[in-house]
């Protein structure tokens, strides 16, 4: 045990010892928020607080796990161990299993993933006989998602025509049909998804106040990190079970409020006033986390937004290195040009490859990262994406995990009531389902009975095979509370023969599936050797919540050993590395909006975005951006992100005459007289030309040509098509310039350029020769 409140400064250590009272911490990143959090924890400990009065959310699994180890340095490991912290979504499942009943479902509840939760979407979109391409699952899902985190169930989606109208739903008048039937059929299935933990936590709570006053009464401390991404969901049950002690205390900071997509409501934050009145505010400034140079940097590009609560954060940390930018010609040379500089950065400072991360903004763009560092043999590890847990024998594993603990789970029964292939065909389960959905009950409980399988129209091989199927599930399911989580998984192999379907033999390509069950059976293996709780044995239902609830952070493959993060700037948040790669800094993937469609609070919120990002590496960060990257199978020419000019440039590497900084500078003041063009505000044609011109002063900057040359993307005769304003081309007589507007139609079609040194002109396409320049 050592002294912990010597680890803190004066401010952080006033938010540590303060303890009663709602509690407001908004600071700038790595100014130790969650290490406030932590240690507040741990004091509340030493003071005496049992820590069975404790409860502490964090956001992912993994912070949750790295804080106890933290605390449980600092009070013991007892009391650590029995502390509830965790994630929303694992904490609220917990209290849900207990009090399940009470709202009508099982103990048992499964948990429905995304993937889950879309497949019964798309099941009643065909039941229901309507067009995917209106009703895109997809949509349908986030809407529904969306409507459940603002608490509108649905019948007063389908009652009040507000919410309906707010919702835009004019192309797909039958969603609120879909919603309700959606929840009908989850209910049936004795399911959740993650949003109903949160909703039915809510209902919970609003219809049965005797259980929300057992909730307060036990938790006296509460305390939330990463506050600014709560959505309205989330601040309701925080404020209900703060009611009665209001010991709240929340750490966040808004300009990291990067979850506006899910339905995080920034206003939390600023409701926090309003809800207690009395409440004490922190201010933490000083960040610990980066050098100088890149918090500045930060600071510069996060000052861009108007929207945000006004703060300070300095670093006291040596300047650093300036931020390194570079380009590549193509995405694929963009992955070799960062595997070789981790390797360059490895040897110069003898850092090890788990001080590295790679941040993208998409999952689409890990796969050429990964092959250039698996090329190089530098070990890596990849959050979410297709995670481990995703993965299709593993999904087969966990299906029959589910439906021996839930047999009313439908989704998990179609997965493998033929599988591994016992004869049973599309049609037996065409004819079970369908009766299932007539007599209002689950597909198991149709196959359970002789009688209701004769009604669904089974013949008698058909129904012999589905008795079998029944009767091994039933066997399994007796077992549930008598194994243990690893004896069990065991029993289920060995039962349903599922590795001898993955026979390494019958096809080569099984040899990984294979693996991979393995690699579940040992992380099953530690899970029931390491989450013993109070003497409990670890059941196969403490598994499957365990696993369902992983967020992207935890989804990884590999073991956590000296390994390059790759990871989403989303999954990012709350970590931090010594070296941070920022990748595919181009308009329209970072900041992934479309350039038509500029909307203030979508382009604030990529900014946080990127905010986070920067604000992640600890010593040195390299940008990059390529100009040309495939998509779809086609190629596209690509324009630097304008958060690259937005960073001050003094805290760049880059000369400013070379190569990328010219062509960023150009493509930012191209993009402005674009804006505002858009926004009505059209500057004269004089200031256009310095604006653009402003770049190329005292004669040091390149010539556009020689860029033109360095560019290798140069498409000889460009085809009208392709021509459109803001295109850089090049004409061989009046040299570089920019398209203004294309006017006219196909032989006559125009265009308007402004010459780089000729002026503007207007040219017939026809004859004009133009090479596009970028
Ligand atoms: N007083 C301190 N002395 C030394 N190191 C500190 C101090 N406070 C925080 N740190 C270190 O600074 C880093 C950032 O702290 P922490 O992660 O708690 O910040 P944060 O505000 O939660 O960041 P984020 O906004 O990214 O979540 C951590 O490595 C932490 O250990
Ligand atoms: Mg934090």
């Amino acid at each position: 045990m050592y002294d912990y409140l010597e680890t803190l400064n004066t401010p952080q250590r006033n938010a540590v010892e303060n303890i009663e009272g709602p509690t407001l911490v908004i600071a700038g990143a790595g100014s130790g928020k969650t290490r406030v959090l932590t240690y507040r924890i741990a004091h509340l400990i030493n003071k005496g607080v049992s820590e069975k009065q404790i409860l502490a959310l964090t956001f992912t699994n993994k912070a949750a796990r790295e804080m106890k180890e933290r605390i449980s340095n600092a009070v013991g490991e007892e009391c650590a161990k029995n502390l509830w912290m965790g994630t929303f979504h694992s904490l609220f499942s917990k209290i849900l299993r207990i009090e399940a009943e009470i709202i009508g479902y099982p103990s048992t509840f499964t948990i429905y993933d995304t993937q889950d939760s879309k497949s019964v979407i798309k099941s009643i979109i065909k039941n229901k006989k309507l067009d995917d391409k209106i009703y895109r699952p997809t949509v349908v899902q986030s809407r529904i998602s969306t409507a459940k985190n603002n608490l509108v169930t649905p019948q007063s989606y389908l009652n009040n025509k507000d919410i309906r109208e707010a919702d835009k739903i004019k192309q797909m008048p039958q969603l609120g049909a879909i919603y309700l039937e959606y929840t009908r059929r989850c209910k049936k299935a004795g399911a959740m998804d993650f949003d109903d933990l949160l909703l039915e936590t809510n209902i919970l709570f609003r219809d049965h106040p005797e259980v929300l006053e057992k909730y307060q009464r036990r938790f006296h401390y509460i305390l939330v990190d990463e506050y600014q991404d709560t959505n309205f969901s989330q601040y309701l049950i925080i404020k209900k079970l703060a009611a009665l002690k209001k010991n709240l205390c929340v750490v966040g900071d808004d300009a990291q409020s990067i979850y506006s997509f899910r339905g995080a409501k920034i206003e939390n934050i600023l409701n926090f006033k309003n809800d207690y009145p009395e409440f004490k505010t922190f201010k933490l400034e000083q960040n610990y986390r980066s050098t100088r140079t890149i918090v500045e940097a930060a600071n510069s590009v996060i000052k861009k937004n108007s929207e945000q609560i006004p703060k300070k954060t300095y670093s006291e940390n040596e300047l650093g290195e300036r931020i390194e930018l570079f380009n590549t010609l193509t995405d694929n040379e963009e992955g070799i040009e960062v595997a070789k500089r981790i390797l360059q950065i490895k040897n110069a400072t003898g850092c090890n490859y788990e001080n590295f991360s790679i941040l993208y903004r998409t999952n689409a763009q890990s796969r050429i990262f990964e092959e250039c560092l698996r090329k190089r043999n530098i070990p890596y590890k990849i959050f979410g994406g297709l995670s481990f847990y995703q993965r299709k024998e593993i999904k087969d594993v966990l299906a029959y995990f589910k439906l021996i603990v839930n047999p009313q789970d439908d989704e998990s029964l179609k997965r493998i009531i033929n599988f591994p292939t016992r004869g049973i065909g599309a049609t037996t389960v065409t004819k079970l389902e369908n009766a299932a959905a007539f007599n209002d009950l689950s597909i198991f409980d149709i196959a359970s009975d002789a009688h209701n399988c004769q009604l669904a129209g089974l013949n008698a091989g058909a129904f012999r095979k589905v008795q079998a199927f029944v009767e091994m599930i039933n066997d399994l399911s007796s077992k549930v509370n008598m194994l243990n989580a690893f004896e069990m998984v065991e029993l289920v192999c060995e039962r349903t023969n599922i590795l001898e379907e993955y026979d390494f033999n019958k096809n080569p390509e099984n040899k990984g599936k294979t693996e991979n069950i393995q690699e579940l059976m040992n992380g099953i293996k530690d899970f029931t050797d390491n989450s013993m709780e109070e003497g409990k044995s670890f059941l196969i239902l403490d598994y499957i919540s365990e696993v369902a609830l992983l967020t992207d952070q935890d989804k990884q493959g590999g073991e956590d050993t000296d390994r390059v993060t790759l990871m989403t700037v989303h999954s990012s948040k709350g970590l931090e590395f010594k070296n941070v790669f920022i990748v595919g800094l181009e308009e329209k993937l970072f900041p992934s909006i479309k350039e038509t469609s500029l909307n203030k609070q979508e382009l604030e919120e990529e900014r946080r975005l990127f905010y986070v990002a920067v604000t992640r590496a600890e010593k040195k960060l390299c940008l990059s951006f390529v100009k040309q990257r495939s998509k779809w199978g086609k190629i596209e020419f690509c324009t630097p992100s304008r958060f690259l000019s937005e960073i001050d440039s003094q805290y760049l590497k880059m000369p400013l005459e070379s190569e990328s900084n010219i062509f960023i500078k150009r493509k930012e003041n191209q993009r402005k007289r674009l804006e505002q063009h858009q926004y009505g505000h059209l500057e004269t044609q004089d200031s256009i030309i310095n604006s653009i011109k402003g770049v190329r002063l005292d004669g040091k900057i390149k010539r556009m040509e020689e860029l033109a040359q360095i560019d290798k993307n140069v498409i000889i005769g460009a085809n009208p098509e392709q021509l459109k304003p803001q295109t850089l081309i090049k004409h061989q007589r009046f040299g570089t310039g920019v398209i203004l507007s294309i006017e006219g139609k196909d032989a006559n079609k125009k265009a308007v350029i402004e010459f780089d040194d000729n002026g503007t002109k207007t040219l017939l396409l026809r004859f004009a020769k133009l090479q596009i320049i970028d």
